[in-house]
């Protein structure tokens, strides 16, 4: 689903509702809007990460109790009615529009087409048997256009940082793209990528020397890192099933968290006033003010 500035001004003006922290619609808008969950996206297996040296996470399995809850259906919003923001961000030209495009649509363009302001894909993903939507903002390296990109920062759960291999510099400005990426988010909750694309453009040995500054510079940033190539399709699927995975499982577990801090809240209520077991909110309330 192309969306063009024409949506971009629709989903402002007729979702009121929407609430970009939380990215929740209501229900009724997601079913009506949302493309079935496609063959080809379902995730069965836990994705393995693309070097171990520079990855957010080298399990080989969903947690035990991400899979237990999805298997008893208690993932909370998560598989209804919850979209997770992906923003992804980089230098001009380096091929973020390509990449999204190749895992969306399975298309390649060689001709450059700057991306003006911000665009977005919705990819919807079946992850453990539940359903899980991510909205992936394709935002514009081009300095003259960054401060309308920024704008569309804010909310997002996972953000990728895009460089080409073949250009040092481009590495070397991704710090410049996080800090500003984190200036609208929450930084202890928000998954981190630092991809290296145009793969197919690099010679071995130029990519080996690449590599090595970007694992540390993945390090530092506490980033997963990847290289793939959005002309060839390499690593395209696995990156964007890895993603999904990690936001998916973030997910899961903050929900398991709500869900459990409320029910110690009940148990101490419980035990301090047997009279009123329905006095818990005004408690924690009065609690809170003083
Ligand atoms: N060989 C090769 N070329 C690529 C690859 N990805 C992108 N390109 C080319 O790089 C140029 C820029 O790609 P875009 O995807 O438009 O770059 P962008 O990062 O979206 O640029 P802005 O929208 O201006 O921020 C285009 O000419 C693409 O064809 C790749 O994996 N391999
Ligand atoms: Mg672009």
């Amino acid at each position: 689903m192309q969306i063009s500035h024409y949506n971009l001004f629709f989903a402002h003006f007729f979702l009121p509702k929407y609430d970009s922290r939380l990215c929740l619609f209501p229900r009724s808008i997601i079913m009506s809007v949302l493309p079935p969950v496609r063959k080809d996206r379902i995730v069965g297996q836990f994705p393995k990460c693309f070097k171990k040296e520079a990855a957010l996470n080298t399990e080989q399995d969903f947690q035990s109790k991400v899979k237990t809850a999805c298997l008893q259906q208690r993932t909370g919003t998560v598989g209804r009615f919850k979209i997770s923001k992906v923003i992804v961000v980089g230098d001009l030209a380096v091929g973020k529009t390509c990449l999204i495009n190749r895992f969306c649509k399975d298309v390649f363009d060689k001709n450059y087409k700057a991306t003006i302001g911000v665009d977005f894909e919705m990819e919807r993903f079946e992850v453990l048997g539940v359903p899980f939507s991510l909205q992936l903002w394709d935002t514009a390296g081009q300095e003259r256009f960054k401060c309308i990109a920024s704008t569309y920062y804010r909310g997002a759960q996972a953000v990728i940082i895009v460089f080409d291999l073949t250009d040092v510099a481009s590495l070397e400005h991704t710090r410049q793209w996080l800090e500003d990426a984190m200036k609208e988010n929450d930084p202890t909750s928000v998954l981190l990528f630092l991809v290296g694309t145009k793969k197919d453009m690099s010679s071995p040995a130029q990519y080996t020397l690449m590599e090595q500054d970007a694992i540390k510079i993945a390090d530092q940033m506490k980033a997963e890192y990847w290289a793939l190539s959005a002309l060839s399709g390499e690593n395209v699927r696995e990156f964007f099933f890895r993603v999904a995975s990690l936001t998916f499982e973030a997910n899961v577990l903050a929900e398991l968290e709500k869900s459990g801090s409320r029910r110690i809240g009940e148990v101490v209520q419980i035990s301090s006033n047997s009279d009123n077991l329905y006095k818990t909110s005004k408690k924690k309330q009065s609690n809170c003010c003083q």
